[in-house]
């Protein structure tokens, strides 16, 4: 099924972030229907950097294409603001469609962009956004999924933002992503506003500017997908820094022995046996 004909399902699409072949294959085995290649978890995994820009379209591309081989799952990708005007939204479109994207999210920041939960964004104009979603549609060979983000609240207001999102969709948006609403009473004005008209995506950045809600609550306010975008990398940041603690002060892996896979463990997590047999049917031996 397309992404596009899936979240014509009242059910809402729960999209996990992730950032490299380990994070989809283990998110992909644990049977959610999309994922999230997070902007923001390349930034902190790759580059060990803040999510301000720094991350390049060819790394996304990269990462993109690594993921696309090692799952079946369509990806939503973070596309930033483009990575420039609007021939650079363009490009990015036909980057990440070749890598394999089935969904590119594209952002109203200024270039370099920074999280949208950071204080001090600032925003392109309206029409200059209008240009970069007319220009992806334009430069798209598949169903691809244009996913327009507004970082206006913080910045110009909820109003500016639902004027901008009402733009965006105008544009050719497919699907809409306000981002940052403060609280439940932004998110359910974003509902009742946009309901119908696209789907509507929800981001949970845990200690974000907006307060975690369950995919069931999200879906009852109206919300189409949610993403976790960051919370695989917040979840292995402490669990690396615990486990880096321990062995530097025992000098063993012992004390984290039941904290971790071992050798036979992650193995079968990521798949060896399969691939080894794979390997078996294909050597010519057999
Ligand atoms: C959705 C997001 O663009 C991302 O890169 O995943 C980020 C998430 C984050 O910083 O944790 C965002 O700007 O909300």
């Amino acid at each position: 099924m397309t992404l596009r004909a899936r979240l014509k399902s009242p059910r809402i699409l729960l999209a996990p972030g992730v950032y490299d072949g380990l994070t989809a294959a283990l998110a992909t085995d644990a049977g959610f229907e999309a994922l999230y290649l997070s902007g923001a978890a390349v930034a902190y995994t790759r580059l060990g950097r803040p999510d301000i820009g720094l991350t390049t379209a060819s790394e996304m591309a990269d990462t993109m294409a690594l993921i696309a081989d090692r799952t079946d799952l369509p990806v939503i990708i973070d596309a930033d603001t483009g990575f420039g005007n609007a021939l650079n939204a363009r490009r990015t479109m036909q980057t990440y469609e070749r890598a394999g994207a089935h969904a590119l999210q594209v952002e109203d920041q200024t270039y370099p962009k920074r999280c949208g939960h950071l204080a001090d964004k600032s925003l392109i104009l309206p029409a200059e956004m209008v240009g970069k979603i007319a220009a992806m549609a334009d430069a798209r060979r598949h169903d691809t999924l244009i996913i327009a983000r507004t970082d206006a609240i913080a910045v110009e207001g909820f109003d500016a933002a639902i004027d901008r999102a009402g733009q965006y969709i105008d544009a050719g948006a497919d699907v809409l992503f306000i981002e940052a609403p403060r609280d439940r009473d932004e998110l359910t004005k974003i509902a009742q506003t946009f309901a119908g008209r696209v789907p509507l995506l929800a981001n949970m950045v845990e200690g974000g500017a907006t307060p975690i809600s369950s995919a069931a609550t999200l879906q009852d306010i109206g919300f189409d997908i949610v993403i976790f975008p960051g919370g695989i990398v917040r979840a292995l940041a402490k669990t690396a820094e615990s486990y880096y603690a321990s062995l530097l002060k025992s000098g063993s892996n012992k004390p984290f022995s039941d904290r971790m896979h071992d050798f036979d463990g992650l193995n079968t997590a990521i798949g060896t046996p399969e691939m080894l047999a794979l390997g078996k049917r294909f050597d010519g031996k057999s």
